[in-house]
C-alpha cells in the first residue's frame, strides 16, 4: 500500500512560505524518499489572492482566515509563517495545537515568548511542535542543541544571530556605505524582518537567545528581563577603530550559566580578528555552545533568506511525516521553571569607550583618575589628530580618544562613564562597546 501523503497547510506565503511551496516542489522525490511518504501542500492561507508569487498555487484550498487551517480535513500539519507573537499567527498556532494539529513554525517572536505555554498544549495533545527555522535560519542548531548535545551539561550558548545586522556590519566594515542603503538591500533580499527596527535594534536576536537559552539550559528566560542593544549606535569611526585594535564589530547574543543564574545579554561586541566568529560575515550566522563534555562547538550558515529558512521549515516537516517525537524543549514541560537575566550590570569583562575630547592640555589626566577613583583599569589607549564626529562633520579643536580596559564589573564601569560624559571637555555622549572573545 502507498504511504499517506502528508498533507500541509501553509499560513503566509511572503519570503519564506514562498521559499517553502518552492521548495518542496523542486526537491519532492528526495523528500517523499526521506520522509517515507510524499509531503504535499493542500490548503494556504494568505492575504491577497491575487498576488503573483511565482509559484504555482493552483488546486489549492484558499483560507482568509488562517485559523481556518486548524480545522481543515484536508490538513495534517500547520506551518505558520506570518510572523508575530500576537494576532493571527498564536491564534492559528494554539487552535491547531488544541485541535492536534501538528504545527511547523519560523516565527521566533511567538516561541520565545510563548513557547514555554505552547509546548505545554503540544503535550497535552500530544503533538509535534517544531521551529527550527526560528533560530539561526538554515543551520540546523535547534536540534545540534537539543539533540547532539542532549549528553552533556550546557555551560555557555550564543553566537552571531542576526543575519540583518551582520550584513550591515559587514557592508559597513567592507565598503563604508551608509546605514540605511545597507539596509535597504538587506530588507530586498528578504533577511529583514517585516518591521526592520526588530532586526536592528537586537529584539530579533534576543528572540533566538531566548530560544536556545531555554533548549541549553532547560530553563526558559523571562524575555523581558533579557538585555538587548542593537546597532544604531555602531558607528563608521568605531567599526575604523576596532579595525585598528585588531578586532571586529559583531552584534552577540550570549547565554550563559552564571552563579546567581542565567546571564542573557545581547549588544554590540568587539571580537578579536584572531577569533573563527570575526570571520563570519554577511548574512551569516553563526551559533557555538559550550558543554562539559563536548567543549566548545560551533555552527556556521546562513542565518536568514527564502531558501535556508525554507530548509529548516521542509527539515521540520519531514520529522513530522516520519512521527519523530522529541519533547519540545528536550525535557517535558512540567520540568521546566522560568528564569529571569541576571542584570547586565554584573558582567564583569573588558570594554572599549570612545570619547569625542576638546583637544585641552590636561584631559586624558581627567579621565583616567576618573576611571582610577571607579576602580576601573586601562589597558590601552588610542588618539588620534582627527577633528571629524561620528558622522564624518569637522568639530574644530575636538579630538576622539579611544580607551580598552582591562576586566571590570559593568557596574563600576557605567559609574565612571557617568562622571566622564558629564566633564566640560567630553562633547558626545561617550560610546561603549563590550569586548568579548566570542
Ligand atoms: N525572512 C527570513 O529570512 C526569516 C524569517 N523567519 C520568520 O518567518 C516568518 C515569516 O517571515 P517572512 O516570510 O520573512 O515574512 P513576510 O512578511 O515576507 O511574510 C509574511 C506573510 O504573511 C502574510 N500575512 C500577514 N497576516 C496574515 C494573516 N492573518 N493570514 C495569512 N497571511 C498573513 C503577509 O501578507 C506576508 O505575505 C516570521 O515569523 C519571521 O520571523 C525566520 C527565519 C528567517
Ligand atoms: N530577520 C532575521 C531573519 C532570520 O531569522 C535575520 O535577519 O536574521
Ligand atoms: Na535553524
Amino acid at each position: 500500500m502507498r504511504p499517506a501523503t502528508l498533507r500541509v497547510g501553509i499560513a503566509g506565503l511572503g519570503t519564506v512560505g514562498v521559499g517553502v511551496v518552492r521548495l518542496l516542489a523542486a526537491n519532492a522525490e528526495l523528500i517523499a524518499t526521506r520522509a517515507g511518504r510524499p509531503i504535499a501542500i493542500t490548503a494556504v492561507a494568505a492575504r491577497d489572492r491575487t498576488r503573483e508569487r511565482g509559484v504555482d498555487l493552483s488546486g489549492l484550498r484558499w483560507h482568509d482566515d488562517a485559523r481556518g487551517l486548524a480545522g481543515d480535513p484536508d490538513v495534517d500539519v500547520v506551518v505558520e509563517l506570518i510572523g508575530g507573537a500576537e494576532g493571527p499567527a498564536r491564534q492559528l498556532v494554539e487552535a491547531s495545537l488544541a485541535a492536534g494539529r501538528p504545527v511547523v513554525t519560523a516565527n521566533k517572536a511567538l516561541i520565545a515568548i510563548h513557547g514555554a505555554s505552547l509546548a505545554a498544549m503540544a503535550e497535552r495533545s500530544a503533538v509535534p511542535l517544531c521551529f527550527e527555522a526560528a533560530v539561526a535560519g538554515g543551520i540546523p542548531v535547534i536540534k545540534a542543541v537539543r539533540e547532539g548535545l542532549a549528553a552533556d551539561r550546557l555551560t555557555r550558548v550564543g553566537g552571531i544571530l542576526n543575519g540583518t545586522c551582520n550584513y550591515i556590519l559587514t557592508a559597513m566594515r567592507e565598503s563604508g556605505r551608509d546605514f540605511a542603503s545597507i539596509l535597504a538591500e538587506a530588507q530586498a533580499l528578504g533577511y529583514a524582518e517585516a518591521d526592520p527596527s526588530t532586526d536592528i535594534d537586537g529584539i530579533d536576536a534576543a528572540h533566538k537567545l531566548a530560544i536556545l537559552a531555554a533548549l541549553a539550559f532547560g530553563r526558559p528566560v523571562d524575555f523581558a528581563s533579557v538585555h538587548v542593544e542593537g546597532i544604531r549606535a555602531v558607528g563608521a569611526l568605531d567599526i575604523a577603530f576596532a579595525q585598528e585594535l585588531g578586532y571586529r564589530i559583531k552584534l552577540l547574543g550570549i547565554a550563559r550559566l552564571a552563579e546567581a543564574g542565567v546571564e542573557a545579554r545581547v549588544h554590540p561586541c568587539l571580537v578579536p580578528q584572531t577569533m573563527p566568529i570575526a570571520l563570519v560575515d554577511g548574512v551569516f550566522n553563526a551559533v557555538f555552545a559550550e558543554g562539559d563534555f563536548v567543549g566548545r562547538v560551533m555552527l556556521e550558515g546562513r542565518g536568514a533568506g527564502a531558501g535556508p529558512t525554507a530548509s529548516a521549515v521542509v527539515a521540520d516537516l519531514i520529522d513530522v511525516a516520519r512521527g519523530t517525537t522529541i519533547p519540545v524543549w528536550g525535557a517535558n514541560a512540567e520540568h521546566l521553571s522560568q528564569v529571569v537575566s541576571v542584570p547586565i550590570g554584573e558582567r564583569v569583562g573588558a570594554y572599549y569607550l570612545r570619547l569625542q575630547v576638546l583637544d585641552r592640555p590636561g584631559v586624558i589626566a581627567e579621565i583616567a583618575a576618573i576611571l582610577r577613583d571607579s576602580g576601573v583599569s586601562l589597558k590601552s589607549m588610542l588618539q588620534h589628530g582627527a577633528t571629524e564626529d561620528v558622522s564624518g562633520n569637522d568639530v574644530p579643536d575636538a579630538v576622539p580618544i579611544v580607551l580598552v580596559t582591562h576586566q571590570t564589573r559593568e557596574h563600576a564601569m557605567r559609574r565612571a562613564l557617568e562622571l566622564i560624559a558629564a566633564l566640560d571637555v567630553v562633547i558626545e555622549p561617550p560610546a561603549m562597546i563590550r569586548i568579548e572573545a566570542g
